[in-house]
């Protein structure tokens, strides 16, 4: 059986590993790290099936198969290419992290010398599907169009820099337009999205992404629209917050899931 470790105890490491132990994903759950050894030692205690050890991903990565990073993007630079390089496969939340050219180009050849796999879960958009087809032909364009409550791009590096009191905003507001490259280090926790688009169809200098405030909605929505020799279409999700972090969306830690599951299973659906 598939040999997990899991990077990050948060809001989608707590629903992946529950979906371990509760038999969703058919797998062992073998250990867990995070920064905060309180959350990890937390969310030990909490299984009914496994006792993952708490690990150090030195250790870690000698007794998985797998390891599922949902942390940060600093993260990934620190225990992807440690995995890869142990012959362990890895699914990537914090996908942000992939703009950087040099880790990108990196983590693609150790997985290949490695006989490794890289795995990107959809996260909280619809429609990689589609681009994955779309981009064997031409792309003309890609675009997504992220709307979330104030409250839900607190603390992203580009609120901060640039001082936006977030509670006085009482229109929809556009906070950025511009390059993937660009918008995954200014809200480093809300756009990881755009770099799974980014990474499926044209890359991170010609996805287009656009960062809107809104006080109206209280749903995390991602619009996307791709058009390409194929046509066009285009696709919105209205997501529900996580209670635990409402940056995140619910159904980012089910396509988490669902990837687990596709991994373990052998039957295979759709593109
Ligand atoms: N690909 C996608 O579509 C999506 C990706 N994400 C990303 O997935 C990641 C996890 O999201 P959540 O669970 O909501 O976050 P969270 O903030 O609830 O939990 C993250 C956990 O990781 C730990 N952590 C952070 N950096 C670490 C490091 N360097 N080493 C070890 N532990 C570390 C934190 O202490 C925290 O317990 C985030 O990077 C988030 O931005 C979130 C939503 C969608
Ligand atoms: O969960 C979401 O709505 C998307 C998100 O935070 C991300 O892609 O980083």
């Amino acid at each position: 059986m598939l040999r997990i470790g899991v990077v990050g105890c948060g809001t989608i490491g707590r629903g992946i590993c529950r979906a371990i132990d509760e038999g969703v994903v058919k797998a062992e759950l073998i250990a867990v790290y995070d920064r905060n050894a309180c959350d990890a030692e937390k969310l030990r205690g909490q299984f009914s099936r496994f006792s993952p050890e708490f690990m150090e991903i030195a250790k870690m990565v000698k007794h998985i198969d797998l390891l599922v990073e949902c942390a940060s993007q600093e993260a990934v630079h620190d225990v992807v290419p440690l995995a890869l390089t142990s012959h362990c496969d890895v699914l990537i939340l914090s996908v942000g992290a992939l703009a950087d050219e040099g880790l990108r180009n990196r983590i693609e050849e150790l997985a290949s010398e490695n006989s490794c796999k890289v795995y990107l879960p959809s996260g909280a958009i619809a429609g990689l599907d589609g681009l994955k087809s779309a981009s064997i032909g031409e792309i003309h364009s890609v675009t997504i169009t992220t709307r979330k409550p104030p409250q839900g791009l607190a603390g992203s590096p580009f609120v901060v820099m640039n001082n936006i009191d977030l509670d006085s905003i009482s229109d929809a507001t556009v906070l950025f337009e511009g390059p993937a490259k660009d918008a995954v280090k200014a809200f480093p926790a809300n756009v990881n999205v755009a770099a799974t688009l980014s990474v499926a169809g044209i890359g991170f200098e010609r996805t287009l992404v656009r960062v809107i405030a809104d006080p109206s909605v209280t749903r995390n929505i991602h619009e996307i629209t791709v058009k390409g020799a194929f046509g066009e279409f285009s696709s919105k999700v209205e997501n529900v917050p996580s209670p635990a972090n409402p940056k995140t969306s619910y159904l980012a830690q089910l396509s988490a899931i669902a990837t687990l599951k596709k991994i373990s299973s052998p039957l295979q659906v759709g593109t």
